[in-house]
C-alpha cells in the first residue's frame, strides 16, 4: 500500500515562553491529526485567526520545526528522524514553502532570475546556464510569467503579485509534490488575491501538486479548497469537505465564519467578481 503523502498524527507544539528562567509554556498546536493522500492531489486549507498555530504547524510539515508531540510523516517517513544530506535535500524537493511576504523572501540586491536559476541547479539538477534557464523559463510559464519578462530584473521592479508569482515559480523548479503556502496573498493586492489563489487549483490540476494553504482568509480558501481545517487556538475545530464544512458549520467559531464569507460572497457578485 502506498504511504500517504503527509501525515499528521496527534501533532501538537508547545514552546517555552516567557525566556529561559520561565516556567510558562505555550502550547501553539494541540493534538492535531489529517492525512494527504499520496494518490489524489488537492488543496487542503488550514484556516484560522492570528495565533491559532497554523504557522508552527507549517514549519513543523516543512522540517523546519519539531514536533512535541505526535509525529509529522511525509511519504512514510517521520520527519523527526530526517536524516543525512541526501534526504534532506530529497526532502526539500518534494516539499517546497511559499511564504507571506515576496518582498522578504527575496534579497532586494539579488536578481530574482538568479534565485530561479539556482535552485535549477542545487534542486532540480539543472547543469550549466541554459538548462538553468530553461527550468525557470518553463517554472515561469506555469504561473503565467516568462523570463523574457524577468531576466535581470531586481525585486523592487515588479509587483507585488508579479513577484509572489516568481516565488511560486522558483517553489515549482524541483517539480514538488506538495507547496506549503503560509498566508500567501495576505500581503498581495486584493484585487489580485484571488487570481493568486486559483492559480493553487490550477497548479493541482497541470502538475498534480498538492496544496497546503494556510489562511485567516476563509472567503479564499472556500473557493479554491477541496479540505478545509479550522484551527481555534491550536485545536482543530473543524474539518471536512469545504462545501460540507461551510454548509453545515457545527462549531460557533464556524458559524462565525461562514457568516463573514457570505458577506464576501454577496460583494462579489455585486462587483460581479465572484471567480
Ligand atoms: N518561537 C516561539 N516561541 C514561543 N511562542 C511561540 C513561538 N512561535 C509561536 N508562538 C506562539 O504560539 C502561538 C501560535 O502561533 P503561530 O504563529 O503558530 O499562530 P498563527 O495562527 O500562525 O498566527 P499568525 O497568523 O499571527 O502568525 C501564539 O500564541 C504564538 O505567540
Amino acid at each position: 500500500m502506498t504511504a500517504p503523502l503527509l501525515e499528521l498524527r496527534h501533532v501538537g507544539k508547545t514552546y517555552a515562553g516567557g525566556g529561559l528562567l520561565s516556567r510558562r509554556k505555550v502550547s501553539a498546536v494541540k493534538d492535531v491529526s489529517f492525512t494527504l493522500a499520496a494518490e489524489t492531489p488537492e488543496v487542503f486549507a488550514i484556516i484560522g485567526e492570528s495565533g491559532s498555530g497554523k504557522s508552527s504547524l507549517a514549519r513543523m510539515v516543512l522540517g523546519m520545526g519539531t514536533a512535541t508531540e505526535g509525529q509529522v510523516l511525509f511519504r512514510g517517513q517521520d520527519l523527526a528522524r530526517l536524516r543525512g544530506r541526501a534526504a534532506r535535500l530529497d526532502f526539500m524537493r518534494q516539499v517546497q514553502p511559499i511564504f507571506q511576504n515576496p518582498f522578504e523572501a527575496f534579497n532586494p540586491l539579488t536578481r530574482v532570475d538568479r534565485y530561479l536559476y539556482a535552485t535549477a541547479r542545487n534542486l532540480a539538477g539543472a547543469d550549466g546556464q541554459p538548462a538553468a534557464e530553461a527550468a525557470a523559463d518553463r517554472a515561469l510559464q506555469q504561473v503565467g510569467l516568462s523570463l523574457d519578462e524577468l531576466r535581470g530584473r531586481f525585486p523592487h521592479e515588479l509587483s507585488g503579485g508579479q513577484l509572489q508569482r516568481a516565488a511560486i515559480a522558483r517553489a515549482l523548479i524541483p517539480g514538488p509534490a506538495l507547496l506549503v503556502a503560509d498566508e500567501p496573498v495576505s500581503m498581495i493586492d486584493a484585487s489580485l488575491r484571488m487570481t493568486i489563489v486559483n492559480l493553487f487549483r490550477e497548479l493541482r490540476d497541470r502538475l498534480q501538486v498538492s496544496i497546503l494553504y494556510i489562511t485567516h482568509d476563509l472567503a479564499t480558501a472556500y473557493t479554491i479548497s477541496d479540505r478545509i481545517v479550522i484551527m481555534r487556538q491550536g485545536e482543530v475545530v473543524e474539518a471536512g469537505d469545504a462545501r460540507a464544512v461551510l454548509a453545515h458549520p457545527t462549531h460557533p467559531y464556524s458559524i462565525q465564519l461562514k457568516d463573514s464569507v457570505l458577506s464576501v460572497e454577496g460583494a462579489w457578485q455585486e462587483e460581479g467578481t465572484r471567480p
